[in-house]
Formats: structure tokens, C-alpha cells, sequence
């Protein structure tokens, strides 16, 4: 950072990235520039709060993420989690901490990302905190979302019979993370990497996620009783997430698990099975949940009416506790509940 005053780079991330108007129209009364940001809250409705951090080396690194897709990443990951509660994104706060000696445009370029990305979700940001770090930039995102009484869709929802259900793609994000790895390229040469064009979707899916608010706003309104969670960790911890709340078991069809192609064919590269980056990479921050069976094909339908996929996947036994793949070739492989830990070796 050359040497640069805290205020002025505040000003300088923040000023003018959200017309007055656009943050009045979400319901901003006082926004960045106060203690705290002051905002309206319709009668009758309820607030869903979260947030997640993006840390350099854990989340990203020079070679796997340009430093537009790290703020914009970041946002969307907190907004993926209050799409998995239903809710519809709201307001944003902004949590930033950086090497005293960091690039001022190397910040401005995350600004960039994170500000598209809530602009693109309706989501004002308002406010924040700006600090120095010992070491490596950390990102913060908090997200508040609105729903109704009673329509947040908890994790603990599922019943035995119901059918399991993914919004997208799944795997993706985590095998174009081993590829950028493997590639070793900083973000700013790849334009210069013809090979790289092959992947592309899978290095989109891993820098440019996309939360699925408009599925989860289409099945808080469904009517239907539904779990609901998003895959950050991968699909076999969500899906362990999900049983446990609901004390259930579920069970994913291997044969109904969509696999994409580019997925497939980098995996035949690597000599991997592509299961493994969809049940254990994680980072796709599609919605995975349970629809009632008799509800499962109006639903389908209602999704393709809206454009949008959706993809029945398993299904939920109270025979067993925890989660199984139905093998295509026959018999239940029990699913550990594995996935990205922070802490693990
Ligand atoms: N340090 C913490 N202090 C208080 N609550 C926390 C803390 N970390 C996580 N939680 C809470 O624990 C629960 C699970 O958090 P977690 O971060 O695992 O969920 P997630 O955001 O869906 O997953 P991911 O972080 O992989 O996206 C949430 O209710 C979250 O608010
Ligand atoms: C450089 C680099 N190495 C590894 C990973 C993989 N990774 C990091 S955190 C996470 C789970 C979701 O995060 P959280 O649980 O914090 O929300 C995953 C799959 C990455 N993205 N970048
Ligand atoms: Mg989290
Ligand atoms: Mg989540
Ligand atoms: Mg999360």
C-alpha cells in the first residue's frame, strides 16, 4: 500500500460504486460514512444473517484467482448462504484486512468484484471495516437477507420418503482449483495459456460461483415442505449436514448425479473418479435439499418454467442414519462425512 490514510482508502474503494438512488430503493437510510449503517425493515418481515471470509493462501492465491473474482467470490458466498435459507440478499458489510505494504489497485480490484457481484443480487453494501494485517489479505462478508414468518428452510426439514434434489452442477469449482494448482500460473498471465480455454468452465466455476438465490426464493414460495443447504464443503458433508439436522439417512443415486462434461473429461486426465470432486471438493455453492415425493416432478417443473434445472439425486431412508451412494453397479456404499476442514491435515 503506498502509503495511503485510511479514510481516503475507504473513499477510494467505496465512493460511488452504488448510485444513491439504487442503495434508497433497497431500503439504505444511512449507508457507509457513519458509526453504523441505519437501514428499513419491512413490517412483518424476518432477518437472516451470515458471513464468510476469504483468507490468501487458504482461499486464494495469485495463481488460482484474479483479484476481481476474490471479492466477488467472497460476496457470493455469503449471499449463497442466505439463498440456502430461502431468503432474498439484502444489505452487505464489508470486513477487509491487508498487508500494510499491499497494492492499492491489487484492493481495488476486489472492490470491483465485490461491488458486481452485490449489485448483481440487489444487495447494497453498508459499511464495513478496514484494518492492517501481519500477514496475507482477509476478506469478511456479512449478508443480511429478509424472508417471511416461518419460511426460513432449515437444514432440519427432511422426512423419510422426501426426494433429494441438487440446483446445478456439482464438482466443478474444486477440479478447476487442482487444475489453476497444477497449472501454477499467476491470473495474470493466463490469457497468454491456450490450454487453459479447454477448463474454462471449471475455472469459472471455481472463480466465479453463482448462489443460487433465485432457486431458493422460487422454493421458499413452492408451498412444499423443504431442507434446504448450500455446497460449500461438498455434496456428501451437505448431504450429512442435512441428515443429521433432520435425523434421517439419505441416500444419493450415483446414476442420478449429474456429471458435467468438462468435469468428466478432466477427471479421465487426472485418472480420477469425477464422484470424487462432487462428493468431497466442495466450493460450488449450488443448493442441494428434499422435496416431499408426491411435490418432487411439480417442482421440476416449476424450476424449468424459471429457466432453471434442477436435478432429483437420492432420496431420504429412515432405515440409516447418515449419508449412502447407491452404487450403479448395485449395493450402498456409506459415505464418510468428509469434506473441506480447515483444521485437517
Ligand atoms: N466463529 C464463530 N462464532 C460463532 N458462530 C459461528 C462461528 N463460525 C461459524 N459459526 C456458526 O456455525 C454455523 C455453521 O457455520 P459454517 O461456516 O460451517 O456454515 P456455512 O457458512 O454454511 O459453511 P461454509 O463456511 O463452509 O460456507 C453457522 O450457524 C455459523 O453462523
Ligand atoms: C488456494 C486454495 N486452496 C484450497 C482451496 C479449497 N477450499 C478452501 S476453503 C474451502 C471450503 C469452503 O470455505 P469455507 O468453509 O471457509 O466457507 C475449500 C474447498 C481454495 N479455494 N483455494
Ligand atoms: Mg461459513
Ligand atoms: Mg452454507
Ligand atoms: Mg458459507
Amino acid at each position: 500500500m503506498s502509503s495511503i490514510e485510511e479514510f481516503a482508502l475507504i473513499r477510494l474503494l467505496t465512493g460511488g460504486k452504488q448510485s444513491t438512488a439504487f442503495q434508497k430503493a433497497k431500503g439504505v437510510e444511512t449507508g457507509i460514512g457513519d458509526d453504523a449503517a441505519v437501514v428499513h425493515v419491512p413490517h412483518g418481515s424476518r432477518l437472516i444473517l451470515t458471513c464468510d471470509t476469504m483468507t490468501e493462501e487458504i482461499h486464494f492465491k495469485r495463481v488460482t484467482m484474479r483479484d476481481t473474482d476474490v471479492g466477488y467470490k467472497a460476496m457470493a458466498s455469503s449471499v449463497s448462504d442466505i439463498a440456502a435459507m430461502g431468503g432474498t440478499p439484502r444489505f452487505a458489510l464489508v470486513a477487509l484486512s491487508l498487508p500494510k505494504d499491499a497494492p492499492v489497485e491489487r484492493v481495488r480490484a476486489m472492490y470491483e468484484g465485490l461491488y458486481d457481484c452485490a449489485s448483481r443480487y440487489g444487495v447494497a453494501i453498508v459499511g464495513g471495516d478496514t484494518t492492517a494485517s501481519a500477514g496475507g489479505i482477509t476478506l469478511t462478508v456479512t449478508v443480511i437477507g429478509e424472508t417471511e414468518a416461518d419460511k426460513a428452510l432449515l437444514r432440519s426439514a427432511a422426512r423419510s420418503g422426501d426426494v433429494v434434489f441438487a440446483t446445478g452442477l456439482l464438482g466443478r469449482s474444486a477440479a478447476g482449483l487442482e487444475y489453476l494448482l497444477g497449472l501454477a500460473q499467476p491470473s495474470d498471465v493466463w490469457d497468454t495459456v491456450p490450454e487453459m480455454e479447454m477448463y474454462r468452465p471449471l475455472i469459472q466455476a471455481h472463480c466465479r460461483p453463482e448462489p443460487q438465490v433465485q432457486a431458493g426464493e422460487l422454493l421458499r414460495q413452492s408451498g412444499f415442505r423443504h431442507a434446504l443447504n448450500d455446497v460449500s464443503d461438498g455434496l456428501a458433508s451437505e448431504a450429512w449436514e442435512i441428515a443429521e439436522a433432520s435425523g434421517v439417512g439419505i441416500d444419493l443415486n450415483e446414476d442420478q448425479i449429474p456429471v458435467a462434461e468438462e468435469l468428466l473429461s478432466y477427471a479421465a486426465r487426472v485418472n480420477r473418479d469425477p464422484l470424487d470432486y462432487i462428493l468431497y471438493g466442495g466450493e460450488d455453492y449450488q443448493l442441494v435439499g428434499t422435496v416431499p415425493a408426491e411435490h418432487a416432478m411439480e417442482l421440476q417443473a416449476a424450476f424449468k418454467t424459471a429457466g432453471l434445472p434442477l436435478y432429483l439425486i437420492g432420496c431420504v431412508n429412515a432405515e440409516h442414519q447418515g449419508v449412502r451412494l447407491v452404487r450403479s453397479s448395485g449395493g450402498a456404499l456409506p459415505l464418510g462425512k468428509r469434506g473441506y476442514n480447515h483444521f485437517g491435515s
